[in-house]
């Protein structure tokens, strides 16, 4: 391991680059902490020597091209690159990284380079040119980076896991498991023998807001409603049947213990990616409330699965509402740990991504009493009253997805798309060597009036101007390409249910401004309180 390590800091550009590349292909460089007891003051020696040497090259050298070392950014350790930003050293908070990306952009420009363990070069772009040549530069195999730490803990359990998972591998096992596990999932006709279910589902939601309201109409903790409805769906749609998350008085507490488990997760996951990587030295507090949160997750999935396999056996082969069910178990080349493991990544992937969107959308409608006015206009007209909604009512819903989209564009939880460079790329004057990592900050690049027209409004009337807007390329809330979200299908319709029904019944009203957490996805920091009044 300390021979590979060296060459790759010493060897060429070139050289270096090839082997981050592999590395990354391989999802090798987990294997880091193996040996890094042993070996970490010897490269941390050897790094502050490189370091002076490549500051004296530098000096004496005039070079005509810009490498990933020149690309601005703050200040780099030898082994632990920028991660201290976020330290007690640093200057930025961890669960505020969002704002901390706005401040880099604002300090160093249109492309910042943070270092991570071994002073690996993380790029962050926000420039509207360089993040189309990145994403649609992608081939067969997009490569995004691998969460590290569920990359190493699952490596860790062959017990439980046969590979990294749909979001996490790479190549062509990703591609395989892309081919198995998604067509269900993605196409238009499961979505149509879906609708009924996901009716019904949002039927509870509206009890449970009813029933959860104070005397001035109020919920408390609304996003923790929302992450039910997330839960409750996601699972309905995956393993094809109802689990009563939404029941008002709920006594089984495995729902509460999934969303805690699912949140915990994705902050372990915030703290292990942001922060110091010291969790590869020795177990950290981050570390074990990611194993924790993990294996959470898994037993009560895994009980959910085996009950919903048990109860499968008795249903009627051509029962439509089980098609993403069916689909993943009986897929012939997985075991059942595969099986397992793809459920607990469609359900860990649903729960907060939905429950923080709609926290958005409904927030951002209820601050524009004009847009809620209009919308529920379009929504009495296309579903009258007792009139059940339908694909085809749906599709007379112009205003309600210009408001989906909007929303998309100023609130999205995933702030930004990873990519692993497949080839050299020249980005704003530096060249990026294939292996490099790349962040494209799609949501700060919608929020530049250089992109959009009065660009932190909420204005979804400029999706009706233009359709084909030709900025829409940034609003790319499920990501692009081949590595998309495979459920955007899913959570479009879903939106558009939930929205309808919801201004159907209520006039919403938020009081202040929503404040925002980072817990590597965006989303509102707790406890948002929404004002939900009847209609008239
Ligand atoms: C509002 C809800 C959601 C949002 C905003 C969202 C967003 C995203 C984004 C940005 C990616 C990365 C795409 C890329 O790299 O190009 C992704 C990947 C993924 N999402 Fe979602 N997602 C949502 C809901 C869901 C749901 C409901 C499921 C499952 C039923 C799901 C399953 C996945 C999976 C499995 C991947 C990895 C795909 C791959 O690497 O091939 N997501 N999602």
């Amino acid at each position: 391991m300390i021979r590979n390590f060296l060459n790759t800091v010493l060897f060429s550009n070139d050289s270096r680059s090839d082997k981050i590349h592999k590395i990354y292909k391989e999802s090798r460089y987990f294997d880091a902490t193996s040996d890094i007891g042993y070996s970490i003051w010897l490269t941390f020696i050897i790094l502050t020597g490189c370091s002076i040497i490549k500051r004296y090259w530098k000096c004496t050298n005039v070079r005509e091209k810009k490498f990933p070392q020149d690309v601005p950014g703050p200040k780099a350790i030898p082994i632990f690159g920028t991660r201290w930003i976020y330290s007690l050293f640093g200057f930025y908070n961890l669960n505020k990284v969002h704002e901390a990306y706005k401040d880099l952009f604002h300090r160093y420009g249109s492309i910042v380079k943070e270092e991570a363990l071994w002073n690996v070069p993380v790029i962050s772009i926000m420039d509207r040119d360089s993040i189309e040549k990145v994403l649609k530069q992608s081939g067969k195999y997009p490569f995004r980076p691998p969460n590290e730490v569920t990359a190493y803990y699952r490596k860790s359990r062959p017990d439980r896991y046969t590979n990294l998972g749909l979001v996490n591998e790479q190549g062509e096992k990703w591609h395989e498991l892309r081919l198995t596990l998604t067509p269900e999932l993605t196409s238009n006709k499961t979505m149509k023998h879906f609708l009924p279910e996901l009716i019904t589902v949002t039927e509870d939601f509206i009890r449970l807001i009813n029933s959860s309201r104070n005397d001035d109409d109020i919920v408390i903790d609304f996003e923790q409603l929302c992450n039910r409805l997330g839960l409750e769906s996601t699972c309905t749609l995956v393993l094809g049947k109802r689990f009563g998350f939404l029941q008002e008085n709920n006594a089984d507490p495995m729902g509460q213990i999934l969303a805690d488990a699912i949140r915990g997760q994705f902050c372990a996951s915030r703290d292990t990616f942001y922060g110091l990587p010291l969790w590869k030295v020795f177990t950290t507090p981050a570390y074990k409330q990611f194993i924790h949160c993990e294996d959470t997750i898994y037993d009560v999935i895994s009980v959910l699965v085996e009950n919903a396999i048990e109860e499968e056996a008795e249903l009627c082969a051509t029962d439509d509402f089980h098609r993403v069910f069916k689909s993943i178990l009986l897929a012939p080349t997985l075991d059942i740990r595969d099986k397992k493991a793809a459920i607990i990544d469609f359900i860990a992937a649903g729960i907060k991504t939905l429950g923080n969107t709609l926290v958005f959308l409904l927030y951002l409608i209820a601050k524009h009493p004009d847009v809620q006015e209009k919308l529920y206009k379009e929504i009495e007209h296309i579903t009258p009253t007792n009139e059940q909604i339908t694909m085809e009512s749906l599709r007379g819903a112009v205003y309600l997805r210009a408001c989906i989209m909007e929303a998309f564009r100023l609130l999205p939880t995933a702030p930004c798309v990873a990519r692993i460079l497949e080839q050299k790329t020249d980005i704003n004057g530096f060249t990026l060597p294939p292996g490099s990592v790349v962040l494209c900050h799609t949501w700060l690049a919608c929020l530049e009036e250089l992109n959009f027209q009065r660009a932190t409004e909420f204005l979804p009337e400029r999706w009706l101007e233009d359709v084909n807007h030709k900025l829409s390329f940034l609003v790319i809330p499920f990501g692009y390409g081949r590595r998309m979200c495979p459920g955007k299908r899913f959570v479009e319709l879903e939106l558009q249910v939930v929205l309808t029904q919801v201004i159907k019944n209520y006039e919403i009203h938020f009081d202040g401004e929503l404040e925002l957490e980072f817990e590597f996805l965006l989303g509102p920091a707790p406890s948002t309180k929404f004002n939900f009044r009847n209609r008239k």
